[in-house]
C-alpha cells in the first residue's frame, strides 16, 4: 500500500480554447504523505482551487495522473468516481454547505447514508464530541453559529474516516477566534486521529497550522515550506505578488502556539491560548 494519501503527476488543467484558453495548472507533480497537514497558497488565480478539485476527483485534469490512496482517478467512470469520493474524501468548504432541514446528527451522517452505510454509533459519538457539539446534536444549522456550523461540516468530513479531508478556505467566513478554533480542530484531526488534511487558504496564519505549505503561481508549483511561521509564509506570498506584507499585521486568524493547541486538543484550549 502507498504511504501517500494523494499523488499528482505532471497534472495540467486547461480551460477554454484558442484565445480564451487558460492554463490553470501547468505540470504539477507532488505527493502528500498520509497523516500530514498541507496548506496550498498562492495569489488569486494561481490555480489553488483547481489543484484541490483535481486532487479530490471533483475535476478531471487535462493531462497527468492523480492517485487518491492507491486508486488512479482517471481510470474511473463517473459512478465509480462518485463512490470513491464518498468513501475516500471529506470536504469542508467556506460556506459550510450543510442541509438546512437536517439536524447536526443528520448532517454529520449524510455521507454515510448516501453511501448506503449505517453509522457506527461509537465513532459518530466520538467525532461529534471531538468537534465539541455533543450537546447540539438535535439543532439545525440555522440554530448554530458560523463556527458551530463549520464544526458540523468538519465532523461530516471525518465521519467516513476518509483518506483525505479537503478544505477550501474553511475559515474564510469566520471571525478570528472562531477561525482559530476550527484550525485547531483540523490540526487535532491530523495529530490525534492520523487524518490527512489538504487546505486551500489565503491566510498565512491559517497556513501556519500546516506541516507543509505548497506555493502555486501561474498554475505551477513554485515553492514549498515546512513548519513555517505566519510571517515567513506571508513574506513568501508577498514575493509571489499575493499581497503586501507588513510583519505581524498579516494576522487575520488568531494563532495560539500551534503545537500547543494541537496537543491540548480542545476547542476551548485553542481559543484560550489565542486570548479569544
Ligand atoms: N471553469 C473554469 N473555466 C474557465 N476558467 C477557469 C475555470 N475555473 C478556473 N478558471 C481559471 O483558472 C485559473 C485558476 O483558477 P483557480 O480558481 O484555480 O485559482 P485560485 O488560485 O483558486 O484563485 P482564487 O484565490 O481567486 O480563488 C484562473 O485564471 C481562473 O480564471
Amino acid at each position: 500500500m502507498t504511504t501517500h494519501a494523494v499523488r499528482l503527476n505532471a497534472v495540467t488543467k486547461t480551460y477554454g480554447r484558442g484565445t480564451e484558453q487558460v492554463h490553470a495548472l501547468r505540470g504539477v507533480t507532488v505527493a502528500l504523505p498520509r497523516g500530514g497537514f498541507t496548506a496550498v497558497m498562492g495569489p488569486s488565480g494561481s490555480g489553488k482551487s483547481t489543484f484541490l478539485h483535481c486532487a479530490a476527483g471533483l475535476d478531471t485534469p487535462t493531462s497527468g495522473t492523480v492517485h487518491l490512496g492507491d486508486t488512479e482517478l482517471s481510470r474511473l467512470d463517473e459512478t465509480r468516481l462518485t463512490e470513491l469520493r464518498r468513501a475516500k474524501a471529506g470536504f469542508v468548504f467556506q460556506a459550510f454547505n450543510l442541509v438546512p432541514a437536517l439536524d447536526v446528527t443528520g448532517n454529520v451522517t449524510l455521507p454515510l447514508r448516501l453511501a448506503g452505510l449505517r453509522p457506527d454509533r461509537d465513532w459518530l459519538r466520538e467525532v461529534v464530541a471531538r468537534v465539541g457539539l455533543e450537546d447540539r446534536t438535535g439543532h439545525r444549522p440555522a440554530q448554530l453559529s458560523g463556527g458551530q456550523q463549520q464544526r458540523v461540516a468538519l465532523a461530516r468530513a471525518l465521519v467516513t474516516r476518509p483518506e483525505v479531508v479537503f478544505a477550501d478556505e474553511p475559515t474564510g467566513a469566520l471571525d478570528t477566534c472562531t477561525a482559530a478554533e476550527v484550525l485547531g480542530l483540523l490540526r487535532q484531526a491530523v495529530d490525534a486521529m492520523g487524518q490527512t488534511v489538504v487546505m486551500v487558504t489565503h491566510d498565512p496564519v491559517a497556513a501556519a497550522y500546516a506541516d507543509r505549505v505548497l506555493f502555486l503561481a501561474g498554475g505551477a508549483l513554485v515553492d514549498e515550506a515546512w513548519s513555517a511561521g505566519a510571517d515567513a509564509i506571508g513574506r513568501r506570498m508577498a514575493d509571489l505578488g499575493g499581497y503586501g506584507h507588513r510583519p505581524g499585521t498579516a494576522r487575520r486568524t488568531a494563532v495560539p502556539g500551534r503545537r500547543e493547541s494541537a496537543v491540548a486538543g480542545g476547542v476551548a484550549s485553542g481559543a484560550g491560548a489565542a486570548g479569544c
